[in-house]
């Protein structure tokens, strides 16, 4: 059952792409649930089928992808949902930061105008009343000299800023659910952890739900609640942040963190345990880390493992970590 304050609950999220020549299982299985104020980072390497997952919580894929499972978003149904619906979802209820601010700002436009237009959009508000959003926008986001800035075009900003200013389109209409994915991976260090920090204290002031993708533990480690660790389309770990750095449960979490920790933590992509991810083509009815993991055994090939919880509000897909919680 959900509980009063859940955000997001997603059930058995599958989502494939079907050409003629290939189909490619780019989720398989997914179940997540965010409660309202938490921060929840998907984290995984490249192509573990984060962008997917997330996507699929305001119903961004292309018409291609066949999705089935249940999603559901401060309790509405998105599959359900049809394109008017969605657009008013789409930055109301949920919205949407992007590792390239020109994939939301118009290059055309003012970043003023381009706030103050998203808010008469959804609210219906005057010209005066967008623009005066859009100031109090960009102070809350913390753009030095607003006021000016808001008759600069995006070009005009530094990538610094223009993130920000992406960030502020996205709060326009006070979503209750914002969604990032990799917002900061193309930052230099220091405007990284700035945007981080910027991110943080906007979701606890706006009481937001937040849906972080990285390949990056350092990253999560910052800013997360809770870490769900993606592999090969499904999740294999997930639980507080705290305790998955401490003491991961999957050999593959397991993996990531003692290869993170000994080069550095930040900006150390996941790509240092030996091998390599299986096609998404072609996935073996079994535990799909298993060719790569060194407490592999015959018994992992038998079937893909189910999710089993040693501790409360953990859980990992391995035969080795036990199931000791009862219900
Ligand atoms: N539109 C699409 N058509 C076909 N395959 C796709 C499409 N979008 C994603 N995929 C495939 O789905 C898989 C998961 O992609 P996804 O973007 O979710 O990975 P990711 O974990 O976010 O990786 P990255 O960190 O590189 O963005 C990949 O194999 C990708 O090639």
């Amino acid at each position: 059952m959900a509980g009063k304050d859940t955000l997001v609950r997603v059930r058995d999220l599958s989502v494939r792409f079907v050409s003629r020549d290939a189909t490619v299982h780019a989720v398989n299985g997914v179940d997540l649930d965010l409660a309202a104020g938490e921060v929840l980072c998907i984290l995984g390497e490249s192509g573990s089928g984060k962008s997917v997952t997330m996507r699929a919580l305001m119903k961004l894929l292309p018409k291609k992808a066949v999705v089935t499972g249940g999603i559901l978003v401060d309790g509405r149904d998105v599959q359900a949902m049809h394109e008017n619906e969605l657009q008013e979802f789409r930055g109301s209820t949920v919205a949407m930061v992007f590792q390239e601010p020109m994939t939301a700002l118009d290059p055309v436009f003012t970043v003023g105008k381009q706030i103050s237009e998203t808010v008469r959009r959804h609210e219906g508000v005057s010209q005066a009343a967008g623009m005066a959003r859009a100031l109090e926008l960009f102070e809350l986001v913390q753009i030095p000299s607003a006021k000016r800035r808001l008759d600069a075009y995006p070009h005009e900003l530094s990538g610094g800023l223009r993130q920000r200013a992406m960030i502020a389109v996205a709060l326009a209409c006070r979503p209750k659910l914002l969604l990032a994915d990799e917002p900061t991976t193309a930052l230099d260090a220091t405007v990284q952890i700035q945007i981080l920090l910027l991110l943080r204290q906007l979701q606890q002031e706006l009481g937001m739900g937040v849906v972080f993708v990285t390949h990056d533990l350092g990253v999560a480690g910052e800013i997360a609640d809770r870490v769900a660790v993606m592999y090969a389309g499904r999740v294999v770990e997930e639980g507080p942040v705290t305790a998955l750095m401490r003491g991961p449960l999957h050999p593959y979490a397991k993996g990531l963190l003692g290869a993170t920790v000994h080069s550095g933590m930040r900006g150390k992509r996941l790509t240092t345990i030996p091998g390599a991810p299986p096609s998404l083509e072609a996935l073996p009815n079994a535990c799909s880390f298993a060719p790569r993991c060194v407490e592999a055994e015959p018994a992992c090939l038998a079937a893909v493992p189910a999710p089993r919880s040693p501790i409360p509000g953990r859980t990992a897909r391995c035969i080795h970590v036990p199931d000791n919680v009862a219900g």
